[in-house]
């Protein structure tokens, strides 16, 4: 790569920040603009296909497994790629943005791996996302020790010790508006694998690892085909034997669940097993049949892990792993810690029964959000695997999902409670304060909100008012309401651009995608000719 023509110019339009250049070089950027212009076209046009099935899906198609792959699904032969060096013991897995002090926090926690997140954890500042590459870059280098002004120092441990890097890129439907390529925005997605490959792949294989990635949000194997190419393409470009990188996949959309076997398929040269994304899954399933009242939930907090259609889905998730000697990774337990004994007491207790339940359904790991529960997780999956590595030997033949299984959502139905109502108000009011400011992760009400967790307060708040169980003159006035409180406790928010912002994603009639890309084209792009 080193002695190939720099062809591929992506244009920077940002103001170079601190330490920028050291990530923005011109190879690097070169190398993101190959990948821009190898993949541009077929990532546009499976976004299109996104929308396609949205439509079909809305216009009453059943949703079932796919008929055309049931020959791969029947064929007991093959295995994804075996476990890569430091992705064989994978019972905690700590997640979190890639900030300077809680990347040092997190490769420090005793978790065995650290998702380093720029999709849901974080808000894609520039900052952020360049920042974000110099801190990986720095801690692989082991340069990213720093004491702050109150003397508190951080510092990497024992390498031995420090868990394995796994970076979550954002999401195919996500555009990085500072660089440019070929006069159109480039995808977030390759800008976030690019650019951490580029720096960090060979790093991490001199350091005994690998370039390992968490692949967010897909709806299909073709999605899953498309990464497996950008990977194909990735390594020969740095000259990186093919098979050396690892990706884990989240099952995080309805469609999603009914192609996992294909989508472990599709890169099983590469695959690193699957994940269960319940918070963007949740998201999902409410936002693709929002329309049918069959599919109205109750309030969130009443939806939890044991409803029989969120057990179907985790159940098959890890049979389906197992089956084809991949790892299966558990999810998220919204509960953080707390100073306050009582609540701290029922946020482990909580937290503990969601590890328990993974850990004897078969999970080989799960997730923690704060270095805080990394005890807890271990703890529960130490007494299930004891010295082995995973389980992936359990095979849970006795699992037999169906469509209808994983479909069937009414049997939870019930109306929402005031409380969930105005619950979901404030906290996507006050995500959307952070996420404008920022931070795509934070404390509220004593659980970890993120994208998804918010997405999720959207969608019903949508779904609610499109079924009329809730009334919008209600949902207006507890806005009001809430919006003055948000002013009281963060004398800081841009209120009226929060309200806007509220307003066009959850009180409109036909439900947009996504909030991000409206958030960031309007709130965090800042472009500027003087960058380029
Ligand atoms: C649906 C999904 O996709 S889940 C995955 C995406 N979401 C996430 O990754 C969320 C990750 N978690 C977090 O961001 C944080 O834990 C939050 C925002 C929820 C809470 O953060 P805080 O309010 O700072 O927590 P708290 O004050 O208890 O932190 C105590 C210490 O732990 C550190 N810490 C907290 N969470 C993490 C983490 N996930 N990784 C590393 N360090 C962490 C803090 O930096 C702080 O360190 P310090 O004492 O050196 O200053
Ligand atoms: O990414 C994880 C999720 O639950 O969403
Ligand atoms: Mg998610």
């Amino acid at each position: 790569m080193s002695t190939t023509a720099l062809t591929h110019h992506v244009r920077v339009l940002a103001a170079p920040g601190h330490r920028h250049d050291e990530i923005l070089t011109s190879a690097a950027l070169d190398f993101v603009g190959r990948l821009a212009a190898a993949f541009g076209e077929r990532r546009r046009e499976l976004l299109k296909e996104r929308r396609r099935q949205a439509l079909r899906l809305a216009s009453g198609s059943p949703l079932d497994f796919p008929m055309v792959t049931s020959a791969m699904r029947a064929d007991p032969t093959w295995r994804v790629a075996p476990p890569a060096p430091g992705l064989a013991d994978r019972r905690v897995e700590i997640t979190g943005p890639p900030e300077r002090r809680m990347t040092v926090n997190a490769l420090n926690s005793g978790a065995k791996v650290w998702l380093a997140d720029f999709e849901d954890a974080t808000a894609p500042t520039w900052d952020n996302i360049v920042s974000g590459q110099l801190n990986l870059l720095d801690a692989i280098e082991r340069r990213i020790d720093f004491t702050t002004p109150e003397g508190k120092e951080y510092r990497l441990g024992d390498p031995d010790r420090l868990a394995t890097v796994v970076v979550r890129p954002r999401g195919w439907h996500l555009d990085e508006e500072h660089l440019e390529f070929d006069g159109r925005p480039v995808p977030a997605a390759l800008v976030d694998f690019g650019l951490y490959f580029f720096h960090c792949a060979r790093r991490q294989i001199d350091a005994g690892r690998g370039p390992y990635f968490y692949l967010p949000k897909l709806e299909n194997r073709y999605e899953a085909r498309l990464w497996n190419d950008i990977f194909v393409t990735a390594q020969e470009l740095l000259g990186l034997p093919r098979g050396t990188v690892r990706a884990t996949v989240l099952i995080e959309t309805i469609t999603a669940a009914f192609e996992m076997e294909e989508i472990l398929y599709e890169l099983r040269e590469h695959s690193s097993g699957l994940n269960a994304g319940r918070w963007d899954y949740l998201f999902s399933l409410i936002k693709t049949f929002g329309h049918r009242t069959d599919f109205l939930l109750p309030d969130r907090a009443k939806v939890t892990m044991t409803a029989p259609f969120m057990r179907a889905y985790t159940e098959l998730l890890v049979r389906t792993c197992h089956k084809r000697g991949a790892h299966a990774i558990g999810g998220m337990a919204a509960q953080v810690p707390s100073r306050e004994p009582d609540a701290q007491e029922a946020a482990l207790a909580k937290v503990r029964l969601d590890k328990e339940r993974e850990a004897e359904d078969g999970f080989d790991g799960s997730w923690v959000a704060h270095p805080g529960l990394v005890p807890v997780c271990r703890e529960v999956f130490d007494g299930v695997l004891g010295e082995r590595p995973h389980q992936i030997d359990r095979t849970r033949d006795d699992v037999d999902v169906s469509a209808a299984d994983l479909l069937s959502v009414r049997r939870i139905g019930g109306p929402p409670s005031p409380e969930g109502v105005r619950a979901g108000i404030a906290v996507a009011l006050r995500y959307f304060a952070a996420w404008l400011r920022g931070q795509g992760a934070v404390a509220l009400y004593g659980l970890m909100e993120d994208a998804a967790t918010a997405e999720i307060a959207r969608v019903q708040l949508w779904q609610w008012l499109r079924h009329r169980v809730i009334d919008r003159e209600t949902v207006l006035r507890l806005l009001d309401d809430e919006l003055v409180a948000l002013g009281a406790e963060y004398p800081w928010a841009p209120l009226d651009d929060i309200r806007a912002l509220f307003e066009r994603n959850a009180l409109v009639g036909e439900l947009p995608l996504f909030f991000t890309p409206d958030a960031y084209t309007r709130h965090l792009v800042r472009r500027t000719e003087a960058g380029a």
